[in-house]
């Protein structure tokens, strides 16, 4: 379980504003993260992923503290064993599909089994400006997963993907997420689109 309690002084255009935030997350649960936009849904998954800090409070990973403002404790996201889609892919231009994969984990079978799940087999020695956008969007999928994080982060994860893909996709990521056991946080505008996918929900703003 993933336990959260912690506030944040977001920069808005109109001044300052408090993002507070509490709330479980049970071990393999998937929660849909809704909310207007400028809320601070990116906000607040960049925190659990380490890479913004909380102002206060604390975040607990099972029997590991991650961040504690009072304790001084923030554990650089390295150490946090998270998988991390950015909303803008965030791809390496130098790199190939499959280098992308191979820079995460040396598990062949697995790279090979994500390439097929992402429909990217043949693609594997292409470049990202050599893909359209749902393949790249794709291709962010597949390197989260590539490490088989105990937590994954999503930040608008299907925006790119036509429909007929993008339900199909869904289910087949479901069944991977049991599999290696991820507990997942999906920030979605489209309240369709995971439907019969999450467990839970968390509204912000
Ligand atoms: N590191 C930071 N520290 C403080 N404030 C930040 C930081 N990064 C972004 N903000 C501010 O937080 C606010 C919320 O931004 P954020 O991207 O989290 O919203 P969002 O809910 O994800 O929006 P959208 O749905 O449009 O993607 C913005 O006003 C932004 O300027």
């Amino acid at each position: 379980m993933i336990a959260v309690d912690i506030e944040k002084g977001l920069k808005a255009y109109n001044g300052q504003q408090v993002l507070r935030i509490k709330k479980e997350f049970i071990t393999g649960s998937i929660t849909r993260i809704t909310g207007p936009s400028g809320t601070g849904k990116t906000t607040f998954i960049k925190m659990l992923a380490g890479l913004i800090t909380p102002d206060s409070g604390s975040i607990n990973a099972n029997n590991t503290i991650w961040f504690n403002a009072s304790q001084n404790i923030n554990l650089p996201p390295q150490q946090r064993h998270i998988g991390f889609v950015f909303q803008d892919y965030a791809l390496f231009p130098n790199m190939t599909v499959k280098q992308h994969l191979e820079y995460a984990t040396n598990d062949a079978d697995w790279i090979n089994r994500l390439l097929s799940i992402g429909g990217l087999d043949t693609f594997a020695d292409h470049k990202p400006n050599h893909l359209s956008g749902g393949q790249q969007q794709r291709l962010a999928i597949l390197r989260a997963l590539a490490i088989k994080p105990k937590l994954l982060l999503m930040d608008e994860p299907f925006s790119s993907l036509d429909v007929k893909m993008k339900s199909a996709l869904i289910k087949t990521l479901k069944l991977l997420f049991a599999q290696i056991g991820a507990t997942v946080l999906i920030v979605s505008h489209n309240p369709q689109e995971l439907d019969g996918i999450t467990t839970d929900e968390l509204e912000i703003g």
